[in-house]
């Protein structure tokens, strides 16, 4: 009796504890001298940010933060369960974090969730100190040697067979149903192949054939990676030991299947590169056992292979959905501003004409091109990647001159905010590339332009986004002209796990076949053209 007694009184103990530390941590915002939305013991703002997904739909999470600026000032707290955020679109604390005070703030914002294996050690989350003894700043220096410009053009030659696919399908699909088609889901196979070939070295072919497991798994692990399609995912936020329970989710058994392939397939390589088979055209993932092999040489000890894994996995993750979401926002705003397209296709005729290869020197050696300012214009409008950009402090700092953060506490710049903002874009909500003709702003250090995030943790693969982008969309545009489907001639994003997406995962548009100039002109002669096909 007595024993239950005092396991009764331990137990109530803990309970009040965990309340008053609970009342201590919803403090923390006013001692820092911050406003923000209401706040509940355990959930923080959870309820506050729910009610608007229920009265005015998910569709509104773009908008909630400019809401909020404008409620409590360019800088206020914010609490994500366990987690306290500062959210500031103001452009010189911006700086500070992400630039200057860098070294205090090296970490990216906690998702409990990916705070496991196989996400914990790639680079999207590895913080200051990896699980086996490198952090970030080791990972990141090796997988930077992946995005120099000699490795990426030869990734570019293994682009060019995915674009033929690409465009044999959209050609096929284009002549059946009056040339609607969900646009997004091609990119999706599209890039799918694109970043399994670069990233995890597997030739695959899902425009072509939609149940390769790679795929289905991928699409599995991607469907299901929402916080509310997930109960542990949910659970985690509140309770981080739940994160541990990853690989029993849905999304989490489809991504075992990926990662013990993946483990399988660089065990392989790794007896290749020491039987001295290496291979002409080098993937990422020889990319890192090279890295590896120099950093032996040099004294240093190797990645460990789960730290190899993961960081594949992570640039698959990262580069996958991407890309895509750009590229069906891009087609969609370009079948919305007809005008743009006609600007953007002549630029394009006049560097490729119908038959050259889009290469890689020609795509990526125009820095003030058209398709330049549409590319950096569709990225401001429609950001696909928003929940990144935050970083958690390491070593207690003060920034914006007066306000103090503590360890632990994240840092986080609101993309969507910060873009449609008129204070740092003249009419914010209309699509116009020319702004971006004579602007230095899309440079990586802009803290007015957050695509690719800002400062030395900002997206290492921005240069093979801006590669895959420019090249797929003069393919696509050279050979179609994209209309808009009357089915969908608005669209909204909804935030997704970290990605912004066309919401309902599907993007319509109507695709019709462009006629290459050697047809024009055998058409202007009276002939019947033969020519079917125009070449990427
Ligand atoms: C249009 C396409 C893409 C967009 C909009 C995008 C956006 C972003 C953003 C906003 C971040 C966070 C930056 C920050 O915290 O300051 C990020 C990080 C990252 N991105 Fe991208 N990304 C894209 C494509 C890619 C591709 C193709 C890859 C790889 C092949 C990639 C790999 C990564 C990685 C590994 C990180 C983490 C970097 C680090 O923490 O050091 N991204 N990306």
């Amino acid at each position: 009796m007595i024993g239950a007694l005092l396991v009764a009184v331990f137990i109530l103990s803990l309970i009040i504890n965990r309340i008053f530390d609970e009342i201590k941590f919803l403090k923390l915002r006013e001692e820092l001298g911050l406003r923000g939305p209401p706040t509940d013991l355990f959930i923080g703002n959870c309820r506050y940010f729910y009610k608007i997904a229920i009265e005015r739909g998910i569709e509104a999470s773009p908008y909630i933060c400019a809401e909020l600026v404008h409620k409590f000032g360019s800088t206020f707290g914010s609490y994500i369960g366990r987690e306290f955020e500062i959210v500031t679109t103001d452009p010189a604390i911006i700086k500070e974090v992400f630039i200057s005070q860098f070294r205090n703030f090296v970490d990216r914002r906690r998702l409990s969730i990916n705070r496991t294996y196989p996400t914990l050690d790639g680079l999207l989350q590895v913080g200051h100190k990896g699980t086996y003894g490198v952090g970030w700043k080791e990972i990141r220096s090796v997988i930077s040697v992946i995005f120099t410009s000699a490795s990426m053009k030869k990734m570019h030659l293994m682009f060019h067979d995915q674009i033929d696919n690409l465009i044999d399908v959209l050609r096929n699909k284009c002549r059946i149903n009056n040339g609607k088609m969900d646009i997004y889901g091609e990119y999706q196979a599209m890039t799918m192949d694109m970043i399994a070939r670069c990233a995890l070295g597997q030739n695959i072919s899902c425009i072509k054939d939609r149940n390769n497991d790679y795929y289905s798994c991928a699409r599995t692990f991607f469907a299901n990676l929402y916080f509310e399609k997930s109960l542990i995912f949910r659970l985690a936020i509140f309770i981080p030991i739940f994160r541990h329970l990853r690989q029993f989710t849905n999304f989490g058994r489809a991504e075992k299947i990926i990662i013990n392939k993946l483990s399988a397939s660089i065990r392989e390589r790794e007896r290749d590169r020491a039987d001295g088979i290496i291979r002409k055209l080098p993937d990422v993932i020889d990319l890192i056992l090279a890295e590896n092999e120099k950093r032996v040489e040099n004294g240093k000890i190797p990645l460990h292979h789960d730290v190899v894994v993961s960081n594949a996995w992570a640039l698959f993750i990262a580069g996958y959905e991407t890309t895509s979401s750009a590229l069906a926002y891009a087609s969609y705003l370009l079948a919305k501003h007809p005008e743009v397209q006609a600007t953007l296709h002549e630029e394009i005729h006049s560097t490729f004409g119908d038959a050259d290869t889009i290469d890689y020197e020609r795509v990526m050696r125009l820095p003030n091109s058209f398709q330049h300012a549409v590319f950096c214009e569709t990225l401001r409008f429609y950001p696909p990647v928003t929940s990144l950009t935050g970083r958690t402090c390491i070593k207690e700092t003060i920034i914006g001159g007066k306000i103090r953060v503590p360890v632990g506490v994240g840092v986080v710049a609101p993309v969507h905010a910060v873009m449609w903002s008129e204070e740092n874009f003249v009419r914010p909500r209309e699509f116009i590339p020319e702004r971006f003709l004579n602007d230095k702003r899309a440079s990586a250090w802009s803290a007015t332009y957050l695509p690719f995030g800002i400062g030395p943790r900002n997206c290492v693969g921005a240069r093979f986004a801006e590669m895959e982008f420019k090249t797929v969309l003069a393919a696509v545009i050279r050979c179609f002209v994209i209309e808009l489907d009357l089915d969908h001639i608005e669209l909204h994003t909804v935030m997704g796990n970290v990605l912004q997406s066309p919401k309902g995962n599907q993007l319509f548009v109507r695709l019709v076949e462009r006629r290459t100039g050697a047809e024009e002109e055998w058409e202007s002669l009276g002939a019947d053209s033969g020519i079917d096909d125009c070449e990427i």
